[in-house]
C-alpha cells in the first residue's frame, strides 16, 4: 500500500552531494527524506574516487622498490599481489563507509529511504512504496559509465569503473579505451602493479589539460612503459584469443578491456518530464542550480556541470543555503580546482593559459616556478614540473600545476581566486622551509621580481634613499 510522506526537502541520491545537502539542512532545522536506490555513498566511495586512490597508493608503493637508485636504495622487484592491493581497497571503502552510512545519516534525523525514486508529478516522487511530497527535491542522482555504441563491444567481457576494483587476479594486458582521467590514473597504476597497458585515445590523452603538462605526465608514464596510442578511435572490439579492439591506427590485443570514455548523467527512470525538469547533458539549471521546475535543484554531477566530488560538495553548500534559509546563492567556477593523481600530479585551477589567453588576450601576465629549482624537490629526487599561474592586473584566474603533490599545492590558489586576492597575497604569505609548499610564493615572487628588479624607477629611489640615509 502507497504511503505518502510530507516533507521540507527530498533528496535523491546519497553519493557525495546528495549527502551533503542531507546532512547539512537536516542539522539546520530541516526535515529531510533523502532516496538511495544503490549504496550509501555513490560513485565516490564505491567505484571512483576512494578505490582509484587506494589502488595508485599501492601502485605506488611498488614502484617506489624499482625506483630508488638515484638515492642510493638498489632496486628490488615487487612482488605484487594483485588480490591483496585489491583487499586494501576493499579496506579504504569499509574505513570510510560508516560516515556515509545510512546510520549515521539516521543519527543526524535524516529519513533514508533505500529505493529508487521517480517523479510521478511536478511536487511527488514516487520510491518504493512511498509517494514523498516535499516543498523542495534535490536530483543528487551522479553519473554512470558511458558506454559507447562501438561494434563489437556488447560481445567482449568489458570492465568499467563500477567493475574494475572487483578484479581478484592481475590482468596480463589490460588495453584501456579513453585517456582521460580514468584512463590514465589507472594505467599507471595497473602498469605500475605489473600489467603491460595500453591507452587507445580517440583524440588527444587529458585533452583537457594544459598541453605542456600534460606531456610531462604522458611522457613519464611512456617511461615507465605505457603505451599511449593517441588519434586512435576505437572503432570496433572483438573476442576470441584475448579482447582486439581496432582503430585507425591499427588493432590492439590484450587481455582485459577497461573502458573510460566519460560519463552519463543519471537521469534515465526519474521521470523528470513529469515534474517539468529540462535536460540536456544532465539537469539544466542556472548558476543558482534551479532548474526549470523552481522547487527542484540539481548538484553534483547531476547538475552537467565539472564531475568532482568537491563540486558536488560545493554545489551542495550553495543549495543548502538556499533551502534552508531561502537566501540567494550561486555556483561560481572561477575558483574551482580538479587534479589528477598521477606520478607527477596535474592540478589545475581556474582557467588554462589558452583559456586565459581567449578571455584576456594581451592583458595575460604567466608567471612560473620549476620544481628543479625547488630545494624539498631537490631533496627528495622530485625535480620534475612546474608551476604556472596566469594573472590579469595582478589577480590570479588560473594555476596550472604539475609535480609531486599538485593536488595540495592547487588548494592555495582555489583559496586566493575564491576570494578575489592579488599575488600580493601568496608573496606575503611564509611557507616553511624547505617545502613545495614555497613554489607557489616563488611563483607569485616571479610575477613581482621584474617590476622591483627591473625597474629603473625602483633603482632610482632607492639610489637617493641610499644617499639620504644616515
Ligand atoms: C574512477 C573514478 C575516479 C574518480 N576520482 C575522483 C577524484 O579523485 N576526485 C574527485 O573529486 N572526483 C573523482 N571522481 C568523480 C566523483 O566520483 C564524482 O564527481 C562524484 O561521485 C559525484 O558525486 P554525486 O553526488 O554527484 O554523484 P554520485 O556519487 O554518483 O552519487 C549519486 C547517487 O545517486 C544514486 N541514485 C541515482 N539515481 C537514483 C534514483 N533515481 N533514486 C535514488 N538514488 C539514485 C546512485 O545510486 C548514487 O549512489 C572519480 C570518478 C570515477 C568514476
Ligand atoms: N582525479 C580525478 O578527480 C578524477 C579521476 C577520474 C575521473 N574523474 C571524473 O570522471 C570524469 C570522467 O572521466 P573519463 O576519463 O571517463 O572521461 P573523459 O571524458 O575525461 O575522457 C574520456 C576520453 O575518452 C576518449 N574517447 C571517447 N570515445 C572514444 C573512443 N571510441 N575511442 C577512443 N577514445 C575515446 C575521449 O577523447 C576522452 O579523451 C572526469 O571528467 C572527471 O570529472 C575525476
Amino acid at each position: 500500500m502507497t504511503q505518502t510522506i510530507k516533507t521540507d526537502i527530498c533528496v535523491i541520491g546519497a553519493g557525495s552531494g546528495g549527502l551533503s545537502v542531507a546532512a547539512g539542512a537536516v542539522q539546520m532545522g530541516a526535515q529531510v527524506v533523502l532516496l538511495e536506490g544503490g549504496k550509501m555513498g555513490g560513485d565516490c566511495l564505491n567505484y571512483g574516487c576512494v578505490p582509484s586512490k587506494a589502488l595508485i597508493a599501492a601502485a605506488s608503493q611498488a614502484h617506489a622498490m624499482t625506483s630508488g637508485a638515484a638515492l642510493g636504495v638498489a632496486p628490488a622487484a615487487p612482488d605484487v599481489d594483485y588480490a591483496a592491493a585489491m583487499d586494501h581497497v576493499r579496506r579504504a571503502i569499509e574505513t570510510i563507509a560508516p560516515v556515509d552510512s545510512q546510520e549515521r545519516f539516521e543519527g543526524l534525523g535524516v529519513r533514508v529511504i533505500r529505493e529508487w525514486g521517480r517523479f510521478i508529478s511536478d511536487r511527488e516522487v514516487q520510491a518504493g512504496p512511498y509517494v514523498i511530497r516535499a516543498r523542495r527535491f534535490v536530483v543528487a542522482t551522479g553519473s554512470a559509465p558511458l558506454v559507447p555504441p562501438i561494434p563489437g563491444l556488447d560481445t567482449v567481457p568489458y570492465l568499467t569503473n563500477e567493475t574494475l576494483f572487483d578484479l581478484r587476479e592481475r590482468p596480463d594486458h589490460l588495453l584501456i579505451i579513453g585517456g582521460g582521467p580514468i584512463g590514465i590514473e589507472m594505467a599507471q597504476a595497473h602498469r605500475r602493479l605489473g600489467c603491460a597497458v595500453t591507452v587507445i585515445e580517440g583524440d588527444k590523452a587529458l585533452g583537457r589539460d594544459d598541453p605542456e603538462a600534460a606531456a610531462l605526465v604522458l611522457g613519464k608514464l611512456r617511461d615507465e612503459g605505457v603505451r599511449i596510442v593517441e588519434g586512435a578511435q576505437a572503432e570496433k572490439v572483438t573476442g576470441g584469443d584475448g579482447i582486439t579492439v581496432e582503430t585507425g591506427q591499427g588493432a590492439f590485443t590484450g587481455s582485459h578491456l577497461l573502458v573510460a570514455v566519460g560519463r552519463k548523467v543519471n537521469t534515465d527512470g526519474l521521470d523528470l518530464h513529469k515534474a517539468g525538469v529540462k535536460t540536456d547533458r544532465g539537469v539544466v539549471v542556472g548558476d543558482d542550480l534551479r532548474s526549470s521546475n523552481r522547487r527542484i535543484y540539481a548538484v553534483g554531477d547531476a547538475a552537467g556541470r565539472q564531475q568532482f566530488t568537491h563540486v558536488a560538495g560545493y554545489h551542495a553548500g550553495v543549495v543548502v543555503r538556499a533551502l534552508a534559509l531561502g537566501l540567494p546563492a550561486r555556483a561560481k567556477d572561477a575558483h574551482l580546482p580538479r587534479a589528477t593523481y598521477t606520478d607527477p600530479e596535474l592540478a589545475q585551477v581556474g582557467l588554462t593559459e589558452a583559456e586565459a589567453r581567449t578571455e584576456y588576450g594581451g592583458r595575460l601576465e604567466v608567471v612560473r616556478a620549476e620544481y628543479a629549482e625547488n630545494d624539498r624537490a631537490i631533496a627528495t629526487g622530485r625535480t620534475t614540473g612546474f608551476v604556472k599561474v596566469m594573472v590579469v592586473g595582478g589577480r590570479p584566474v588560473g594555476a596550472t600545476i604539475v609535480g609531486a603533490e599538485a593536488g595540495d599545492l592547487a588548494a592555495t590558489w582555489s583559496l586566493v581566486i575564491a576570494n578575489k586576492l592579488k599575488m600580493s597575497a601568496v608573496s606575503a604569505m611564509v611557507a616553511p622551509y624547505p617545502t613545495l609548499a614555497e613554489l607557489n610564493k616563488r611563483a607569485a615572487g616571479a610575477y613581482f621580481s621584474p617590476k622591483l628588479f627591473d625597474n629603473p624607477t625602483v633603482k632610482r629611489v632607492v639610489g637617493l634613499v641610499q644617499r639620504l640615509l644616515p
